[in-house]
């Protein structure tokens, strides 16, 4: 029997593929409208994306803006993510303050889960988690590929990883330059889902490319869809990626 993870009345890892629209505004202002705004779209979770926070290196103000968010969003489950450039986010910090922000976010119990990349020393993904653990709040470990799309072997290989670290939710994004490569990354998911995972997992194929698979599911647990503004590329808009869910799994 899989893991499930139940949050707010959202179980990941049942039934459809649930949908997560990202934050990414840059001030609190920008963020309370855009919450305002999360709030009357038909979505499952939202994820703030911090590394677009204009004031990200400022804790205080950063739990300023969550408190902001959380007057608004009161009840949808929230990932807290700070994505590294390297792996397509918008802005880069240092390692201790990527460590810090999490911890002190993890403290204020306002977030449900946190996005922890897997491409960290393996010793801070475990502080993470554990920390994570302590606090109630999950955590999914991430990996993206903004250029290519690696052999399916290393897919799973690198879910696996995730899983084995003691991540509630292994992730994985991968930009596609070919349908083989679309295949590849719906036949990793297949075969992690299938195989290897215990729990709820996550993939995408990126791009116009890869968009077949943010409805594929496939095992993949969770889909992100764009309110106004996206956060990667080949997002569906969110009442259209209900839709096609639906029709889907109907
Ligand atoms: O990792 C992901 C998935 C994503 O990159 C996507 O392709 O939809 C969007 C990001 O905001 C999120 O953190």
């Amino acid at each position: 029997m899989k893991k499930t993870i139940k949050v707010k009345g959202i179980t990941l890892g049942e039934g459809t593929p649930k949908i997560c629209v990202p934050m990414v505004g840059r001030t609190t202002s920008q963020l309370i409208e855009e919450a305002r705004l999360h709030k009357t779209l038909d979505l499952d979770l939202v994820e703030w994306r911090v590394d677009h926070f204009e004031q990200v290196d400022d804790l205080m103000q950063v739990k300023e803006a969550l408190a902001n968010i959380r007057s608004v969003l009161t009840d949808i489950p929230l990932i807290f993510t700070f994505r590294s450039t390297k792996e397509g986010g918008e802005k880069e910090i240092s390692n201790d303050h990527y460590i810090e922000l999490n911890k002190e976010i993890l403290q204020t119990g306002q977030v449900d889960f946190i996005d922890v990349e897997l491409f960290n020393e393996e010793k801070d993904v475990k502080t993470l988690i554990n920390f994570a653990h302590s606090h109630d709040v999950f955590v999914i470990v991430s990996n993206h590929d903004f250029e290519k799309t690696p052999p399916k072997e290393e897919i799973v290989s690198r879910l696996r990883s995730a899983q084995d670290l003691g991540g509630d939710i292994p992730k994985i994004a991968v930009m596609p330059k070919t349908n083989e490569d679309v295949l590849a990354l719906l036949d990793a998911t297949n075969i992690m889902y299938e195989k290897y995972a215990d729990r709820p997992i996550i993939t995408i194929s990126m791009g116009q490319k890869g968009a077949i698979s943010r409805v594929a599911g496939f095992g993949s647990a969770l889909t992100f869809g764009a309110a106004k503004v996206g956060s990667a590329p080949g997002q569906i808009a969110v009442n259209e990626l209900r839709s096609m869910l639906n029709l889907l799994n109907q």
